[in-house]
């Protein structure tokens, strides 16, 4: 018995950290880093970090890379060299593309070339699971131990030992829960075991546990589902699930807080900002860095596991969860067509669906 924590605990435990502002260390086993996420980097610890001396970078996806016109020399990474007199103001900046098109010249931008990368893509890694910007400044340290003792900071395992399945998740507590669209019904949440962000389960009627289940994977989208937004599908198709599960008395709705397709509502609200400045829905996400998808559907297969369910029939237009369904174990018998709620102002986002990540229309 210990009470040491393990790589997930830490893991978990530097995700706080990053968005408080505070820094981790990285222990690549030899040699390590301290990293700080662009999005909450302040005056002061800049400051403190440049008085460590060494060369900061600021390690972005080759994504923003591109929109910034810099190389990346790291395949899906690129490393910037923190200029002498760069402020705080310059980092974000280049994380954050609100003002591309106001101020687009933040270059020359110096790149580093030398040296591996692998410490700057777990920074990065790390800011995406925060649900910040996808930035983070990354010095080189000699002793990441002793570093991170003296200064108390969370220090992360080598990279290898971070685990890169969803944690476990368990059933912490269920109720009956009578609704309009769907009847009676049981919500579960489930909780992660590194105590990240729960996902709910919704059993509507009694499923059977050997036959293949009615089922929708539901991304959190908080403008669609609870503001009934027009922007997306979200909403109608929310209800639409629930209704046709109510109809045939029996399904499964998975509520997954992935809201923004897995980058946060922050983000989102960013790329929101950026198709008002007339980007579409994968180019925002481009311009923030991300890829068009961040989200993790293994969690789906790791709730209906957990249920008992073995094999679906989806309601979805989404190739990618049937796919990553059957990678998962679960048996996907039927695809259920969900076309609902096309309006005028979302038109062109369900299009850019289908043209560029492939829903079927
Ligand atoms: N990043 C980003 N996310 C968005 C945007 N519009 C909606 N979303 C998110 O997209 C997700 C949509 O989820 P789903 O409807 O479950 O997934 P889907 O990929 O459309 O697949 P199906 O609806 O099953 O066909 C939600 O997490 C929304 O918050 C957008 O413009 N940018
Ligand atoms: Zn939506």
């Amino acid at each position: 018995m210990t009470f040491s924590l393990d790589a997930s605990e830490r893991r978990a435990r530097a995700l706080a950290d990053l968005r408080m502002g505070v820094p981790v260390v990285l222990d690549g086993g030899d040699g390590g880093a301290l990293a700080l996420a662009a999005e909450t980097i302040t005056p002061g610890r800049l400051e403190s970090l440049r008085a460590l001396g060494g060369a900061p970078v600021l390690a972005i996806t080759a994504q923003r890379a591109k929109v910034l016109n810099a190389p990346a020399y790291d395949g899906d990474t690129a490393r910037v060299l923190l200029p002498q007199d760069a402020a705080s103001g310059w980092v974000r900046a280049l994380a954050d593309p609100a003002d591309d098109l106001r101020a687009p010249m933040k270059g020359p931008l110096k790149m580093q070339r030398e040296g591996s990368a692998t410490l700057h893509r777990a920074a990065i890694a790390l800011a995406k699971g925060a649900r910040l910007l996808p930035a983070a400044l990354v010095l080189p340290i000699e002793d990441a131990a002793v570093f991170a003792a003296r200064h108390d900071l969370t220090r992360l395992p080598p990279m290898p030992a971070l685990p890169a399945d969803p944690a476990p998740m368990a059933d912490i507590a269920d109720a009956r829960l009578p609704m309009a669209l769907a009847g009676a019904g049981r919500v579960h949440v489930f909780r992660p075991r590194d105590g990240g962000e729960e996902h709910y389960a919704i059993e509507v009627g009694k499923p059977l546990r050997d036959a293949p289940v009615l089922a929708r994977l539901h991304s959190a989208c908080f403008t669609g589902d609870v503001l009934g937004s027009l922007k997306c599908d979200c909403g109608p198709q929310l209800h639409a699930a629930l209704s046709q599960m109510g109809q045939e008395g029996a399904g499964v709705l998975l509520y997954l807080n992935q809201e923004g397709r897995g980058i946060g509502l922050a983000n989102k609200m960013r790329a929101y900002d950026l198709q008002d400045q007339g980007f579409d829905t994968v180019e925002a996400n481009h311009r923030l860095g991300f890829e068009d998808d961040e989200r993790d559907f293994r969690i789906g297969a790791e709730l209906l596991r957990r249920l008992g369910f073995s094999s679906v029939r989806l309601l979805t237009n989404n190739p990618r969860k049937i796919a990553r369904m059957e990678e998962s174990g679960i048996a996907v018998t039927e695809r259920v067509p969900l076309q609902v709620g096309r309006g005028a102002l979302n038109t062109a986002y369900l299009d850019t669906k289908a043209a560029k990540s492939g829903h079927l229309l």
